[in-house]
């Protein structure tokens, strides 16, 4: 029989409240063990919480969830209780000793739920960024992948899919036969290429989704001695960077993350680009230059406001330049000045930084937002194109939707499920 598993499901103590919840076979038991009467499901019962030898534990609310209609699918109670380490200790010491129940491994309710078929991969995907949200538009992204919206399109796509090779199947059968329009595989054609595009404009979409939940990244660069690492203290408003008058002093990348009206913002400092240097500068050059061409937006810093060289437009990013150290040079320079004693010409920075977030990152929040997710939508994508070569054997053409198909089960979790899951559910914590 299935273990029954339980868990603190609530942060760390001591707290006003603390959720334990049970999932599995042996619930009744428990709330019967430990309450008496099951409460009527889904409603908050108050009551004395007692061990076997009917000693009380607590006081506090009960509820029941029966399967199916719960979040794990089957039988969950949960416990909320004065969330004192002592009694928590006590509750979870009592529901360990009761035959079948053990511990929840980490992210094992969301496993069930997923088992039982509650919620798909992107629904859990969905939980696990809401849990980890620490910005607005995280929150709203993964809001709405924890929602379904992502797996109502997925559905709907695979519907589409089985429909136009059943129609292409069908074709293929009565292929000998005068009566059998052949307008039905132009009607195919069209099926194909809408989907396919409705497809591509959520990969292209997830550009965003994915900078929103791993970070707009902005790396810093300019000449040595500009107040790269000066500016970077600064804006993450922590002393993370050596700072020195020696020019060459930050060699390694170094990366802060900072909340950009609503937006997660990486920010990256980088050795000073000059000729010469050491052989560990150089390398620190090189590596700023790459983590640079990869960035959403480069913030070039220099004192003469020069602007940024050749070879750094030559990277093809975007590049927001910036006189660095105002408070010692004559007002009146054009552009975008900072000096890090002056807290407005900060602000400015700031408010600047989170405005090419916004235009970047802004809109409604995209389905598409890990590299898992694009990878198989970009598989689907790329059966389908092969799909509509022209001349395609009907039956090469069948197998290709079958394949698109295949590549939005395991989006969905419906397929090959095993080798992702150990990856998501690890990344829960204890208790969902
Ligand atoms: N007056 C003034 N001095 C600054 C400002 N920003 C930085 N400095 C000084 O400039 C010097 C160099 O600052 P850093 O932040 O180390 O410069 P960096 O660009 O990181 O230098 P490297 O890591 O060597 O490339 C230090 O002495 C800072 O105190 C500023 O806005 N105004
Ligand atoms: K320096
Ligand atoms: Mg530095």
């Amino acid at each position: 029989m299935t273990d029954t598993i339980f868990a603190l499901s609530s942060g760390s103590l001591p707290s006003g409240l603390a959720v334990v919840r049970v999932s599995g076979p042996a619930v009744r038991f428990v709330i019967e063990t430990t309450i008496g009467r099951p409460p009527e499901p889904r409603r908050a019962a108050l009551k004395t919480i007692r061990d076997t030898n009917g000693e009380a534990i607590d006081r506090g609310l009960a509820l029941f969830f029966p399967a199916p209609g719960s979040f794990t699918g089957e039988d969950v109670a949960e416990f909320h209780l004065h969330g004192g380490r002592a009694v928590v200790a006590a509750f979870l010491a009592f529901l360990g000793s009761l035959p079948g129940l053990r511990l929840a491994e980490a992210g094992e309710f969301t496993r069930r739920a997923f088992d039982n078929g509650q919620l798909d991969l992107t629904e859990a995907e969905g939980l696990a960024d809401l849990i980890a949200a620490e910005t607005e538009a995280q929150r709203r992204l993964a809001l709405r992948l924890a929602g379904g919206a992502f797996r109502a399109r997925a559905e709907d796509w695979r519907r589409r899919l089985i429909d136009l090779r059943a129609y292409v199947e069908a074709d293929l059968d009565f292929s000998d036969e005068e009566d059998v329009p052949d307008d039905v595989s132009g009607g195919v054609g069209i099926g194909i290429a809408a989907l396919r595009d409705e497809m591509e404009r959520e990969l292209t979409a997830g550009q965003r989704g994915e900078r929103i939940r791993d970070g707009f990244e902005v790396v810093v660069l300019g000449p040595p001695n500009a107040g790269k690492s000066s500016l970077v203290n600064v804006l993450a408003e922590r002393d993370v960077a050596i700072v020195t008058d020696i020019p060459g002093t930050t060699r390694d990348l170094l990366e802060v993350h900072l909340d950009l009206g609503g937006y997660a913002v990486t920010l990256v400092d980088t050795a000073g680009l000059r000729d010469g240097g050491d052989v560990i500068e150089a390398e620190g050059m090189r590596r700023g230059r790459v983590r640079a061409a990869a960035a959403d937006l480069i913030l070039w810093l220099d004192e003469e406001g020069d602007g940024a060289p050749e070879d750094v437009v030559g990277l093809g990013v975007r590049i927001l330049s910036i006189h660095a150290k105002i408070d010692l040079h004559s007002p009146g320079r054009e552009g975008l000045g900072v000096s890090v004693h002056d807290r407005a010409s900060i602000d400015r920075l700031l408010q600047r930084l989170a405005q090419e977030a916004a235009s970047r990152l802004g809109g409604e929040a995209p389905l598409v937002s890990r590299a898992r997710q694009r990878q198989c939508l970009d598989q689907a994508v790329a059966t389908l194109r092969d799909a509509e070569s022209p001349g395609l054997p009907k039956e090469i053409m069948a197998d290709r939707l079958r394949q698109a198909g295949e590549a939005l089960g395991r989006l969905t979790g419906r397929i090959d499920v095993e080798e992702v899951l150990g990856s998501i559910f690890s990344t829960f914590c204890i208790g969902k």
